[in-house]
């Protein structure tokens, strides 16, 4: 196995194999790594000390000044001499935002997790004989010893363009993947601390000056992947072999960054303008047999090019948008990462086949991923009516693909003879899941469950897609609650990327893990939330049709309202999604939120008004839109007639006259109230964290990526903020804007909202907690004591006194 960060091998035939090995993907970390940086940037420097530090993941009771644990990849950084000895105790977790850029110690050569215990000389800088300014920055997913790939190509390149005995150069990636590309990490690092000076030069330092215009010939050998900046450093390289199946993109506005190593420059000359640009802006990959087609080698980009480049993807960096973006990154990423369920051993099952029950939109959508990712499917109806329109529904998505081009007639073909349709739950002997997706009636759900209970083997995962109703209700009837949980798919849902995992206190851990994989299995995002009425997204957006009525009623044009929204990122305003759901689904809601959240919901008759008037929305071509083939919806004037009845019943204009709002007060209307009871969400611990939230929002209801996420938009703007907002609208407009109290306590306390809840204690690996864990309550919710980050001096006092006096 290649050694972690660059290493080479110089054959006897004059060839250096230099390898990056970083795993997971082999992403380019710049030098400096946080964990060993030291050094005094906020003093000058009166007193150098020689201390012994002792570095120990596995070292307790032991005297020691400072002392580093590691339970798996987390580090805790202790200061002082261990209670055990009887002796003055104390434990404080550091923690420090700032590294210096450069200096400290050089930990950049070699894996840390393999090192248990291992003892360095380190200068200090000391102030005073008692004070001891101390500064180490410290990051849960800091691959403390990885964060050498950069630095490491660039020495090891330049060794390898000293060296006699070397006379060409082959540049690859360990573990079957050449680069994932610049390490996200880092952007998310610079994000927090503002360091932009984490990033290196590396397009001009590395790729031009010492790998293009090195004197002996350099060859990448791409296999897996190579992806921005990992793609980008291929680029710099005289020729590029690749395995079949690599995959190569430059994704980097997913990120909301640019291309940063060259790529802008150099992908255009080697695969062409139109296709470099689909490739950057689509983010979209392509296989190395269609780059090798494309003549994807031998490319150069000038100096002055790649330095504007340089300049302005460092500015990117720091945008909004790619805060927003990277956020998204690692916050999808994190999902999969369910406490007591992912972390505790379980092997997942082989989902092979899986029954769905009911053929309709849902069912069909179900049942169409389903068999795109190769499980076979029973699709259950009741009749062969309902049971031909299904099927004829699954086939109408497959053609769909196959008109785009993402699928072949054939592929279709062989997809379309996985699915099998049935009136009886007599094939149900074998499958290893069924997904029920009926009407939301609580006595047809309830029946089926104990049907598929006696008609499945005693291990079958027994699930249902409701999108409202309480699981423990569904189940009442069967003894099988532990193989009860939520499949809650969103429409259409081959095609939608969110699936919300519902579990109850009973549904076993080894059920929602084999959901997960099935989730992931066909490719959607698996979000795990507990049992409320809604669930997590749902629930968290009731306010937001509901505050879009309450403005209808207080006069303000719905229109205005849809173009706001949209002008602020969502797919389409509040009443255009309400078209396109159908009213239905509004109906069948409207009684649920009204029982489950007393005293917070906003009654209108409008839908009611709009529905007499023979009105359903998009599926019968009128709704608050006219919708006629082959155009755009249009706003439709009649509806204002019904408006103003709506209005007339609601009466509560304010004075008998519609209220007159800016752009921004709209959207805080409708907004804030949903940010509101996220904070309720969050405070029952609905979610895992406050950053599943975040993807739910994104992947489900379509909030714009590029913010971040429901809760880190509203963390953006502040709970203060959105806290004295909601009081002055619940003044003027009544209890539906009430600040829920987690909201009113993080106002107070001048705290994010994404700060974890004391319940997630056991997830501590996101930089989303990590950050939280700067505050108070997250310190204490993570179980440590001690000030946050910016009352690091008392403890820093503290160790130095006893410290001196040690010495
Ligand atoms: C200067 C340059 O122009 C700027 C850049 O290069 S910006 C970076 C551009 N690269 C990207 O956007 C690639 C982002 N990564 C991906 O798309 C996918 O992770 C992938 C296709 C590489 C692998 O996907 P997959 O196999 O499904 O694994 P996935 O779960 O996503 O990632 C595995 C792990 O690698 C990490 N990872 C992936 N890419 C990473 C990167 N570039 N930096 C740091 N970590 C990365 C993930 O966070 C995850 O970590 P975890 O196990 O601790 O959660």
């Amino acid at each position: 196995m290649a050694k972690f960060g660059v290493s080479m091998e110089v054959g006897s035939d004059g060839v250096a194999v230099i390898t990056i090995s970083n795993p997971p993907v082999n992403a380019l970390a710049p030098a400096s790594n946080r964990l060993g940086s030291f050094s005094p940037p906020l003093h000058r420097l009166f007193l150098r000390y020689r201390i012994l530090i002792w570095f120990s993941p596995i070292v307790s009771g032991a005297l020691c000044l400072l002392r580093i644990s590691v339970p798996g990849m987390r580090p805790y950084v202790y200061a002082g001499f261990d209670s055990r000895l009887g002796r003055i105790g104390f434990h404080y977790p550091i923690f420090f935002r700032n590294a210096a850029p450069s200096g400290g110690v050089d930990l950049s050569s070699g894996c840390f997790l393999p090192i248990l215990d291992i003892g360095l000389e380190v200068l200090f800088d000391v102030r005073m004989p008692c004070f001891v300014v101390l500064e180490v920055l410290f990051d849960v997913r800091m691959y403390s010893f990885r964060g050498a790939v950069v630095d490491g190509l660039k020495k090891t390149y330049t060794e390898a363009m000293r060296r006699d005995d070397v006379k060409a150069i082959v540049l690859t990636g360990a573990s079957g993947k050449f680069s994932g590309g610049f390490d996200i990490n880092v952007f998310e690092e610079i994000h927090r601390t503002g360091q932009l000076s984490r990033l290196p030069d590396v397009s001009v330092e590395l790729v031009v000056d010492i790998i293009e215009e090195g004197k002996k010939p350099s060859v990448a050998a791409i296999q897996g992947l190579a992806l921005g900046g990992g793609l980008e450093l291929t680029m710099g390289c005289h020729a590029r072999i690749s395995t079949p199946n690599a995959q190569l993109g430059l994704p980097e506005l997913t990120l909301g960054v640019i291309p940063g190593f060259g790529g802008t420059q150099r992908l255009p000359r080697l695969v062409g303008l139109s296709k470099a640009i689909e490739m950057m802006l689509l983010s979209k990959s392509i296989s190395a047999k269609e780059g090798n087609k494309l003549g994807l080698i031998d490319a150069i980009a000038s100096h002055e090019e790649l330095l504007r480049e340089a300049k302005l993807f460092k500015e990117l960096v720091l945008s909004s948008t790619s805060k927003g973006l990277v956020h998204v990154f690692f916050a999808q990423r994190a999902t999969s990462k369910v406490p007591k369920i992912s972390d505790i051993g379980l092997k997942p099952k082989n989902v092979k086949k899986v029954a769905v029950i009911g053929g309709g939109l849902m069912g069909s959508g179900i049942a169409t991923a389903l068999i795109q990712s190769n499980i076979s499917v029973l699709l259950k109806e009741v009749d062969s009516t309902y049971l031909q329109r299904g099927l004829k529904m699954i086939a109408a998505n497959l053609e769909g693909l196959v008109k785009k081009g993402a699928m072949t007639q054939d592929k279709m073909n062989k997809t379309l003879s996985l699915v099998k349709g049935v009136l009886d739950y007599s094939e149900f002997r074998d499958v290893d899941m069924v997904i029920e997706a009926v009407i939301e009636k609580v006595p047809l759900k309830q029946t089926i469950f104990s049907d598929i209970e006696k008609a499945c083997t005693p291990q079958c995962i027994l699930a249902t897609n409701t999108s409202t109703i309480d699981l423990n209700i569904v189940g009442a009837k069967t003894r099988s609650q532990d193989r009860i949980v939520g499949a809650h798919f969103f429409s259409p849902a081959h095609v939608m990327p969110l699936l919300e995992i519902v579990r109850t206190e009973k549904t076993s851990p080894q059920v929602i893990l084999d959901l997960m994989t099935v989730g992931k299995v066909i490719r959607k995002v698996p979000v795990v939330v507990g049992n409320c009425t809604g669930f997590a997204v749902n629930r968290t957006f009731f306010p937001y049709s509901q505050a879009a009525h309450l403005l209808a009623n207080l006069g303000v044009d719905i229109f205005r309202v849809d173009r706001v929204i949209n002008s602020f990122g969502m797919p389409m305003g509040p009443f255009q999604l309400q078209d396109l759901a159908g009213y239905g689904v509004a109906f069948a809601v409207k009684k649920e939120y009204a029982v489950a959240f007393r005293g917070r919901t906003f009654e209108s008759e409008l839908l009611e008004l709009m529905a007499e008037s023979g009105r359903n929305g998009k599926n019968n071509g009128k709704g608050f839109y006219i919708y006629e083939k082959g155009s755009k919806p249009r706003p439709d004037p009649s509806v204002r007639s019904i408006i103003e009845e709506s209005i007339r019943r609601a009466n509560i204009l304010p004075g008998g006259k519609p209220v007159t709002l800016t752009d921004q007060e709209i959207l805080e209307m409708i907004f804030f109230p949903v940010v509101n009871e996220a904070c309720r969400v969050l405070d029952e611990g609905v979610v895992v964290r406050a950053s599943d939230l975040d993807i739910a929002s994104v992947l489900g209801m379509g909030f714009p990526r590029y913010r971040g996420g429901l809760v880190f938009w509203a963390d953006s703007i502040g709970a203060a903020y959105i806290h004295a907002s909601l009081s002055r609208l619940a003044e003027a407009y009544g209890s539906f804007f009430k600040p829920s109290p987690y909201l009113e306590e993080r106002a107070k306390k001048g705290m994010p909202l994404r700060d974890p809840p004391c319940a997630v204690t056991w997830f501590e690996s996101s930089p989303v907690v990590e950050e939280a864990a700067h505050t108070d309550t997250g310190a204490r919710c993570l179980g440590r004591r001690g000030p946050p980050l910016e009352g690091f001096i008392r403890p820093v006092w503290h160790f130095s006194s006893i410290f001196v006096s040690y010495l």
